[in-house]
């Protein structure tokens, strides 16, 4: 039986082994393919220039700011907050995965995940009420701020709890503040959110409990305003006002020495 053709740089490439004749890895002899087409290996024509090395060139790699935020934030985590529907579920998730070493947490998700019979938040809040459910909530918040290096989704009413702030300011909080109208077409078929049960138009519903928030919301580091722009473009917003919260608030250890020396925490 002849040996399997498998691509010597890694067996998930499904382009043709490049390798040319007589070339032997691992024991097996490789045959040309000639179907490539300037294969860097056997062409005669030289490779085109590395994109890298012309910083002008549209193909040129540029690193994703989000990346850039990871390491600036010393493990620090960002809490998302805002009104149900803003979108922190889907920012904070495409935001740590943007980031590499972050990791996604929405609060909702481990509560669910700690009701008993598969209940649901709605379920709950029908049964036990809304009072129990904060209970439940701070305690979850508790644990999550014991991690590091977490994009955390947070439930809207978090904020509402004044025990719950201590915990979120470890972390950097932004604020995602998209507008009503937005949320209200994006939540209109929604039923996971207890909050909107009822005849009360969403919009109209949103807007009340939005007046009794927004003054908590605003306690945030970061505020992202929101109008239409998709997840990505969010997640942009995101890291560009982190880069600035950063930038205009530097950890103390970062705070340059004033001119004669002393930095100004060693004077503190
Ligand atoms: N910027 C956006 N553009 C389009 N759809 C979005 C955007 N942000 C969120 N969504 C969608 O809106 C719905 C509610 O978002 P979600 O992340 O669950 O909000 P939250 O966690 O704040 O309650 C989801 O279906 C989500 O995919
Ligand atoms: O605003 C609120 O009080 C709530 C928001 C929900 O989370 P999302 O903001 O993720 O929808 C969820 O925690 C619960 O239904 C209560």
């Amino acid at each position: 039986m002849s040996p399997p053709r498998l691509n010597p740089i890694h067996p998930k490439f499904t382009k043709p082994n490049p390798l040319p004749p007589s070339h032997s890895v691992g024991g097996f002899d490789y045959q040309p393919d000639d179907d490539i087409p300037d294969n860097p290996l056997t062409s005669s024509k030289p490779p085109p220039p590395n994109p890298l090395d012309d910083p002008t060139s549209p193909d040129s790699l540029t690193p994703d700011p989000a990346r850039l935020l990871s390491p600036r934030l010393g493990g620090t985590n960002l809490y998302l907050i805002g009104l149900m529907g803003s979108g922190k579920s889907a920012i904070a998730q495409t935001l740590a995965l943007r980031m590499g070493s972050y990791t996604f947490i929405d609060t909702d998700q481990v509560i669910t995940n700690l009701l008993p019979d598969d209940k649901s938040i709605a379920e709950f809040f029908e049964e036990e009420g809304e009072e129990e459910f904060r209970k439940i909530e701070t305690q979850v918040l508790a644990g999550v701020h014991g991690y590091v290096r977490c994009v955390v989704s947070t439930g809207g009413g978090i904020v509402c709890a004044p025990q719950n702030w201590s915990k979120l300011q470890t972390g950097i909080v932004v604020f995602l503040d998209p507008d009503l109208d937005v949320i209200a077409s994006r939540l209109e078929n929604d039923t996971t959110r207890p909050l909107l049960a009822g005849s009360t138009p969403i919009r109209e519903k949103l807007s009340s409990i939005m007046s009794t928030r927004r003054k908590m919301y605003e306690q945030a580091d970061v505020t992202v305003k929101i109008g239409g722009e998709g997840v990505e473009q969010v997640v942009d917003m995101v890291v560009r006002e982190c880069h600035k919260f950063i930038d205009e608030n530097p950890p103390k250890q970062y705070q340059q020495p004033e001119e004669g020396g002393e930095s100004k925490e060693s004077k503190e």
